[in-house]
C-alpha cells in the first residue's frame, strides 16, 4: 500500500464554521499500483480496514451516525453544490490521502470523504464513488462502507442516477428502492466473496429485507412535506458491470424481470451494507428513460445524467437533509 508522505492541512473559515480540507503535497506515485493491483491477496482486513479508520477517528473531532453515498445524481461530479459541500464544519479527505483507499478514475470526479453537521446531525457523505467499470473489483468499489461502518454509522443512505425502465417514469423523478436484483451476484460475482470475516458479519447474510420499510414509509412523508410526492415512486434497481449504456434487447429483458431501474453502482454497496447491519435507504434519480424500441433514434449519455442532477440538486438536498432529521430523531427516542 502506498505511503502518504505529507498531508497539507488546509482551514477555511466559512459562514462562521471552520471547513478543514486534507490534500496530498504531491502525486502519490503508488497511484497506478494501487489502482491495477487486485489480487486476492490484496483484500482488505479488519486490521487495514481498521487502520483506515483510525487515521479518519483522528483528525474528526466527532462520531458520524449517517453514511452518505453521493453518486453521479447527486454532486459526484461537482465542486461546488453537492450534498456534501453544504454541512456545516466540513473536513475533506481527497481519497487519495486515506490510506488504502482506492481514488476516483472518471473523469470529473471529485472524490472526497467529507465529514461534517447536516441539520446537526453528524454525517459522512462520499462525494463520488467507486464503480466496477473503472476496473475495480466489487470488494474494493464497497470498501468505503466498511469504513464507515467501523467509524460508528449505524444508517447508510444510497444515491444514485438511473435509467429509468417503469413506463410510468420520467426524467428527473425519484425512485425510493424497495429491492435490487443483483445480475452480477447471478454471474457469481459478489463484494462478499472469499473469506468471511465474522467480525463485520455472517457468511450467509440475508438480503430480503435490504431496504428498511420504516424509512420507505418516512420518505414518502417527508416528500408529501416537500411538495414532491408527484415524482416519488418505489421500485427495484438493478445495476450492470458498464460501463456502456444496454442494448433495446437488454432492456426488454430487465424490464420482464422486474427491474424499475438500471444503473452501474448500489446493489454492492446495500450488500456490504446489510452484511454489517446498517440500516439502508436507498432512491435512485431518473436521469434518462430507457430506450425499449429500435425506432428511438436518441442515445443515453453521460453529459444528461450529470445535467439533470444539476437539475434537482437543490431538491434532493432538502429530501435527503429531512430524512437524516427523520433518522436522527427516530435514534433519540
Ligand atoms: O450510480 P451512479 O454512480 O450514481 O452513476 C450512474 O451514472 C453513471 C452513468 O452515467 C454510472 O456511473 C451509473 O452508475
Ligand atoms: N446502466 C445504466 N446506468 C445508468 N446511469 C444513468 N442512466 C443509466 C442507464 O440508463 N443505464
Amino acid at each position: 500500500m502506498s505511503k502518504i508522505s505529507k498531508i497539507i492541512d488546509t482551514a477555511v473559515k466559512v459562514n462562521g464554521s471552520i471547513d478543514k480540507k486534507l490534500r496530498l503535497d504531491k502525486t502519490d506515485e503508488q497511484f497506478y499500483e494501487n489502482h491495477v493491483v487486485h489480487t486476492d491477496n490484496d483484500k482488505y482486513t479488519y486490521e487495514s480496514l481498521t487502520e483506515t479508520a483510525s487515521f479518519l477517528r483522528k483528525q474528526v473531532p466527532f462520531k458520524p451516525v449517517i453514511g452518505i453515498i453521493c453518486g453521479s445524481g447527486m454532486g459526484a461530479y461537482w465542486n461546488q453544490g453537492c450534498l456534501a459541500d453544504a454541512l456545516d464544519g466540513k473536513i475533506q479527505f481527497p481519497y487519495e490521502v486515506i490510506p488504502h483507499f482506492p481514488r476516483s478514475t472518471v473523469k470529473g470526479h471529485v472524490g472526497e470523504l467529507v465529514f461534517g453537521y447536516l441539520t446537526g446531525v453528524p454525517v459522512v457523505c462520499m462525494k463520488g464513488r467507486f464503480h466496477y467499470y473503472e476496473g475495480y473489483p466489487l470488494w474494493k468499489c464497497a470498501m468505503p462502507v466498511r469504513v464507515m461502518k467501523l467509524l460508528g454509522i449505524t444508517h447508510l443512505i444510497v444515491s444514485n442516477a438511473a435509467g429509468g425502465l417503469n413506463p410510468n417514469f420520467k426524467v428527473g423523478d425519484i425512485m425510493l428502492v424497495k429491492d435490487h436484483i443483483n445480475l452480477m451476484g447471478f454471474a457469481g460475482n459478489n463484494p462478499l466473496q472469499g473469506p468471511n470475516d465474522d467480525r463485520f458479519g455472517p457468511r450467509f447474510p440475508p438480503m430480503n429485507t435490504a431496504y428498511s420499510k420504516e424509512l420507505i414509509i418516512e420518505a414518502k412523508k417527508v416528500a408529501e412535506e416537500l411538495n414532491m410526492q408527484d415524482i416519488i415512486h418505489e421500485g427495484v434497481y438493478t445495476c450492470l458491470g458498464g460501463p456502456n449504456f444496454e442494448t433495446v434487447a437488454e432492456l426488454k429483458m430487465l424490464s420482464m424481470l422486474g427491474a424499475d431501474t438500471v444503473g452501474m453502482s448500489t446493489v454492492h454497496e446495500v450488500i456490504t451494507a446489510r452484511h454489517c447491519d446498517l440500516t439502508v435507504f436507498a432512491f435512485s434519480l431518473i436521469t434518462n428513460l430507457c430506450i425499449t424500441n429500435y425506432k428511438t433514434a436518441s442515445n443515453p449519455n453521460h453529459e444528461e445524467v450529470i445535467d439533470v442532477g444539476k437539475m434537482r440538486e437543490s431538491v434532493l438536498q432538502l429530501f435527503v437533509q429531512n430524512i437524516v432529521t427523520v433518522i436522527a430523531k427516530q435514534a433519540n427516542k
